[in-house]
C-alpha cells in the first residue's frame, strides 16, 4: 500500500547540509499498522513528511496506492493527497471554527455541496464519537476530543491511508490508550491502512502489526512484530523486554506467543539441568503473550536441553 524506496532527504539550513533521512526503504501492506519508532532526530517526522510530499525527497520514490507521487506534478499532487490523511501531535486545528467546521474544511475544498458536506461531518463526528460537539469550539475540548476531531478531518476525504505523526504524545496515559483503541477500531471497520511514527514502546505494542526502528535517519531493522522477535540480536525485542547485561554462559529465551507452555519446568523435568532464573518480562504484544527470560542453564544435558528450547519454536541466545 504504501512503498518507499532508495528514500533521501538533506535539508540546507543556512549553507548547513542536514541529511535527515537516507538510504530508507520500507513496505506497508494494505490494512496494517506500522509503527516507525526512534528517538528525537532519528528522522521520523521527515520520512512521514516525504511519504505524503509535504517534503520533497531529495532522493528515492514513495508510491502510495499504486501510485507513484514522487512522479506527480503539484495539482495531481493535491488530488492524491485527499485520499491520504494525516493527524498531528497538537492536533493542527482552526481555534476560530467550531468542531464540524473544523471537520468541514476539506469537504470545502473539496469543493462538496453544503447539505452533502452536513451529512459527511455528522457521519465522521459519530464516527469518532462526537456527535455531541458538533457546535463547541477546539479551545472547550480535551486533548483527547481535539485528536478526536484531527482524526474525523482526516477522514473526510475517505482515505485509504492515514499517516499519523506523534498523535498521542501530547495525551496522559489514558487518554492515549482511548485515542490507540479507535485508530484499532478504524482500522479494523474501514481497511484503513495507518503508518504512524511515536517514541513511545507503548504506542507499538499496543496496536502495530509491524515496526521499523530508526536512528540516525536510517532504518535499523524492521518486520511484523513476531517477525522481530524471532530474530537473533532484535532491538525490538530488547527494548521491549529489558534484562540486565548478560555474562557469557547466560541464555536468553524470547518466545511469542508460547507463554503457556510451562517450558522451564519441562526442561528441568525431561533433562539433567538445573535452572536459574535471573530476569523476565512478560507483555502482551501486538495481541499475543510475548516475552524473554534470561537463564544460567547448568548439568550434564545442558546442550540437549537449549536444542529441546529450540525446538518448541523459542528463539535461543547464549551469551558468549
Ligand atoms: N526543516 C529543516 N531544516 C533543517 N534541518 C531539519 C529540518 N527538519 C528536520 N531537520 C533535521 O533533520 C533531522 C531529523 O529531524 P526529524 O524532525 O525528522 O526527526 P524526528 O525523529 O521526527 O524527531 P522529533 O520527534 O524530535 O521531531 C534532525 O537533525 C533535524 O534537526
Amino acid at each position: 500500500m504504501i512503498d518507499v524506496s532508495g528514500l533521501r532527504k538533506v535539508y540546507r539550513d543556512r549553507g548547513r547540509e542536514v541529511t535527515a533521512v537516507e538510504c530508507v526503504d520500507l513496505h506497508v501492506r494494505e490494512g496494517e499498522i506500522f509503527g516507525v519508532l526512534g528517538q528525537s532526530g532519528a528522522g521520523k517526522s521527515t520520512l512521514l513528511r516525504c511519504v505524503n510530499l509535504l517534503e520533497r525527497p531529495t532522493e528515492g520514490t514513495v508510491t502510495v496506492a499504486g501510485q507513484e507521487l514522487t512522479a506527480l506534478g503539484e495539482a495531481q499532487l493535491r488530488r492524491a493527497r485527499q485520499r491520504i490523511g494525516m493527524i498531528h501531535q497538537h492536533f493542527a486545528l482552526l481555534s476560530s471554527r467550531t468542531v464540524a467546521g473544523n471537520v468541514a474544511f476539506p469537504l470545502e475544498v473539496m469543493g462538496l455541496g453544503k447539505a452533502e458536506r452536513a451529512r459527511r461531518v455528522a457521519e465522521l463526528l459519530e464516527l469518532v464519537g462526537l456527535a455531541d460537539k458538533a457546535r463547541v469550539h477546539p479551545a472547550q475540548l480535551s486533548g483527547g476530543q481535539k485528536q478526536r476531531v484531527g482524526i474525523a478531518r482526516a477522514l473526510a476525504g475517505n482515505p485509504s491511508v492515514l499517516l499519523s505523526d506523534e498523535a498521542t504524545s501530547a495525551l496522559d496515559p489514558g487518554t492515549t490508550q482511548s485515542i490507540l483503541a479507535l485508530l484499532k477500531r478504524l482500522n479494523r471497520e474501514l481497511g484503513l491502512t495507518i503508518l504512524l511514527i511515536t517514541h513511545e514502546m507503548n504506542v507499538v505494542k499496543t496496536i502495530c502489526d509491524s515496526v521499523a526502528i530508526m536512528r540516525d535517519g536510517r532504518i535499523e531493522e524492521s518486520g511484523t512484530i513476531p517477525e522481530l522477535l524471532a530474530r537473533p540480536g532484535s532491538r525490538l525485542a530488547a527494548e521491549l523486554f529489558p534484562l540486565p547485561a548478560p555474562e557469557p554462559g547466560h541464555v536468553t529465551i524470547t518466545f511469542t506467543g508460547q507463554a503457556d507452555e510451562p517450558v522451564v519446568s519441562q526442561v528441568v523435568r525431561k533433562f539433567d539441568v538445573d535452572v536459574n532464573i535471573l530476569g523476565g518480562a512478560l507483555e502482551e504484544v501486538a495481541g499475543v503473550s510475548s516475552g524473554r527470560l534470561r537463564l544460567r542453564l547448568t548439568g550434564q544435558e545442558r546442550a540437549a536441553a537449549l536444542t529441546y528450547l529450540a525446538e518448541r519454536g523459542l528463539l535461543v541466545e547464549e551469551s558468549r
